[in-house]
């Protein structure tokens, strides 16, 4: 039979952790595929793992931290020339370790501003919009209090 073999997608997981308005990302070692590029941290899931536990192990193996999970973020299928991924991004906190490059080239806090300055893999876009529009909020919901402290100070 001829014809081309259709892959299922690799499914990645990937932590977004922030600090003080700041995101973590990573940069791919040079000599991997897609090499240089930005990301957020974590890989692909291994046969018999959940995405918890895969992300768990990326981050030890990659970083040497240790996270907590709070929440999904985003998830989002994309094509690559060479087969797809299907990246599950959550929202995680650093609880310990500090943190060193194992398997990164480099490591960046990034506001939502800063994002365009990376080279961030393509597949990362509607994690870098979530992330975008969840500071912009932020800020709106922060402005509001602050109007509404003044407010009250003056009457
Ligand atoms: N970790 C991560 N991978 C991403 C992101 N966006 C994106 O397109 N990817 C792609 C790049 C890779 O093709 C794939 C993840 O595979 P990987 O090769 O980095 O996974 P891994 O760390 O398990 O690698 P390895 O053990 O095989 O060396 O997903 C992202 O934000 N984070």
């Amino acid at each position: 039979m001829t014809g081309t073999t259709i892959k299922a997608p690799l499914a990645v997981c990937a932590a977004v952790i922030e600090k003080e308005g700041k995101v973590l990302l990573t940069q791919r070692p040079h000599g991997k595929q897609q090499g240089g590029f930005w990301e957020f941290p974590g890989g692909k899931i291994d046969p018999g793992e959940s995405p918890h536990q895969s992300l768990k192990r990326e981050l030890s193996e990659e970083l040497a931290i240790e996270i907590e999970i709070d929440s999904l973020l985003e998830t989002v299928y994309y094509h690559y020339d060479w087969g797809s991924v299907l990246i599950i991004a959550y929202l995680c906190r650093w609880t310990a370790g500090e943190l060193a490059h194992i398997e990164v080239a480099d490591h960046a806090w990034a506001t939502p501003e800063q994002f365009s300055g990376y080279h961030i893999l393509p597949a990362d876009q509607p994690i870098l919009d979530r992330l975008r529009s969840r500071y912009s909020e932020k800020s709106t919901k922060m402005n509001r209090k602050r109007e509404k402290e003044m407010s009250q100070s003056t009457s």
